[in-house]
């Protein structure tokens, strides 16, 4: 697939259809991530409460759920919300937020995939490694692992057994269905310096979701190209400002203006 050429006509989908994606999300970052996705040309709601999950996510088009800040009944909250969203052919994307740090984390991060069917797996390496292996523990929600050869492995094959795209943020991106693998070099370093920025990919995987078609392939190439189109932003906020407080605004300004001539230059994926 060429992907400038999708990333391209997915950007303008998203900026025309501007899909309503419902994140059940945490504290943390709840201002940044719908602030991201109105950047993007998206629109955000945040809504968590088991009372109204379910009327919520049939009015949107696609599901965020981030465990990032859970409380008691906020899984059933999560799950209920992805099985409505499975049920009416939503996408589900899941930020699996510290898994491996906690057993609260890792146990809701397994009830969920198994309750729901997600789309699209984000987080960094350190968060989807812990879903693979027991010998891989996170220290905390910072990325800090790189994909090494046997660490892609792993994705790929974590991405066969739960049945979805397993998209990992990094130095590199790798973004999989278990066979295909792209790769993705746009983004900076100073992005991990920002809190929510990692969350806000996984919100805007959601968007290039809502806009794609259903099916595993379609999911694949939404989530590639949102993760190059941010990365992209990224690399021009750095151009404008390489300290994290100026640099978030900037960032979400050049969300706000990245254009198709923008992405045709800069994009850096590479199938693996
Ligand atoms: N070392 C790096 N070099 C370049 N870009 C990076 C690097 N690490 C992360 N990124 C980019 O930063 C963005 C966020 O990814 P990151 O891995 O920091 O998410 P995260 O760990 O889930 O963040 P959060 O702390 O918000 O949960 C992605 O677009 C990714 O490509
Ligand atoms: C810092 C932090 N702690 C819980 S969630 C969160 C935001 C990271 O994604
Ligand atoms: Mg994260």
């Amino acid at each position: 697939m060429e992907m400038a050429a999708y990333t391209v006509d997915a950007l303008a989908q998203l900026r025309d259809r501007a899909p309503l994606v419902h994140n059940i999300t945490n504290f943390v970052v709840m201002e940044t991530t719908a602030n991201i996705l109105l950047a993007a040309g998206a629109s955000p709601v945040m809504a968590h409460c088991r009372a109204e999950v379910e009327e919520m996510v049939a009015l949107a088009g696609a599901l965020v759920l981030n465990i990032g800040t859970l409380q008691e009944d906020w899984v059933e909250a999560m799950c209920v919300a992805g099985e409505k969203a499975n049920a009416l052919g939503k996408p589900v994307i899941l930020d699996p937020v510290g898994a491996g740090a906690t057993t609260l984390r890792t146990r809701a991060v397994r009830t969920i995939m198994a309750r729901c069917r997600i789309a699209v797996l984000r987080g960094n390496a350190s968060e989807v490694l812990s879903l693979v292996s027991a010998d891989v523990r996170t220290k905390g929600v910072d990325s800090s692992l790189a994909l090494s050869d046997d660490g892609v492995a792993a994705v790929k094959a974590l991405a066969l057994e739960a049945g979805c795209i397993v998209a990992v943020s990094g130095a590199e991106d790798c973004i999989t269905d278990g066979g295909q693998v792209y790769r993705v070099a746009n983004g900076q370093p100073l992005m991990t310096k920002v809190t929510g920025i990692g969350c806000g990919l996984s919100a805007i995987t959601a968007a290039f979701c809502a806009v794609a078609g259903p099916g595993a392939g379609d999911h694949l190439a939404a989530a590639t190209a949102a993760f190059a189109y941010y990365g992209i932003c990224g690399d021009r906020a750095i151009q404008t400002s390489d300290k994290p407080g100026t640099f978030f605004p900037v960032f979400l300004d050049r969300l706000y203006d990245t254009g198709p001539e923008t992405i045709r230059a800069m994009l850096k994926v590479r199938a693996a």
